[in-house]
């Protein structure tokens, strides 16, 4: 069998795709199976750490944060990742996956803080980094935490996992005439504001030469053909 094409990833989950056909919070199921398609990479021996989003509860922008403090909104939206992070980590135990959720923000009595030689110690323990909480600053998103802490940990590449096959010229939900592109440089997908991230993680990327693979976390296998470098999803490059 082939290598994998990475030996140490930042894996993005997207908190929205957690919900499954659901109208808000944690699927069961979806949790399990993404929870298994991780579980199939870190087997292969790649050193994989998480980033979870948590637009399936709560974000700083949403409608339910009208009239909020807009930063008091984006802690609760940090909080809410944190929930992820904890069912996440719980569910891959269940699979005899050993996992250790770290956050930006200091909440000690439930999980330990955002330590970055410590989180590098875990991965090459062989161990799933959840990272929660995102930067633990309002006013950013995970997809920029995802960009951060995979340069933190020198991480080959972000995996965006969502809820869409890769980048597209507009966004298909909302355009049936998007096209997908099998690759795009950071620049084009910022100039075209291509909103499938937002721009602060792509520019943080580009200026760290850290690609992105933008994939589906929901087509059965496509983790594990990015993992083995097949054809899958859209690749942002430099
Ligand atoms: N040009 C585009 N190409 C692809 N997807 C796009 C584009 N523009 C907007 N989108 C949308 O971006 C969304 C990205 O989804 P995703 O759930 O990962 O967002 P997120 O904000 O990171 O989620 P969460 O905050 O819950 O982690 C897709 O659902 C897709 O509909
Ligand atoms: O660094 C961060 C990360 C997140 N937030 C807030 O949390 C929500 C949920 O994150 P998503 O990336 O949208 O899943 C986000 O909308 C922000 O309100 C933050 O403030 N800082």
């Amino acid at each position: 069998m082939s290598k994998p094409a990475y030996q140490r990833v930042l894996l993005k989950l997207s908190g929205e795709a957690l919900m499954g056909d659901d109208p808000f919070g944690i699927n069961r199921a979806t949790i399990e199976r993404m929870v298994a398609d991780v579980a199939e990479v870190a087997k292969l021996g790649v050193q994989v750490a998480v980033v979870i989003g948590g637009g399936n509860i709560f974000r700083g922008v949403a409608p339910g944060a009208q009239g909020m403090d807009r930063a008091t909104a984006d802690y609760m939206g940090m909080l809410a990742t944190v929930m992820n992070a904890l069912a996440l980590a719980d569910a891959m135990r269940h699979v005899g996956i050993t996992a250790r959720v770290m956050s930006a923000i200091g909440i000690e009595q439930v999980v330990e803080p955002y330590v970055r030689p410590k989180a590098l110690q875990y991965l090459e323990e062989g161990k799933v980094v959840v990272f929660a909480a995102g930067t633990g600053n309002p006013f950013f998103t995970t997809d920029t935490a995802a960009a951060l802490r995979g340069a933190e940990i020198s991480a080959e590449i972000v995996l965006k996992a969502t809820k869409v096959d890769g980048v597209y010229s507009a966004d298909p939900k909302k355009d049936p005439h998007a096209t997908r592109y099998e690759s795009i440089t950071f620049d084009e997908a910022i100039a075209k504001h291509l909103q499938v991230m937002d721009a602060t993680a792509f520019a943080l990327c580009r200026d760290q030469k850290l690609p992105i693979k933008v994939f589906s976390i929901v087509k059965p296998g496509a983790l594990t053909r990015v993992i083995m470098g097949e054809d899958e999803g859209t690749l942002v490059h430099v």
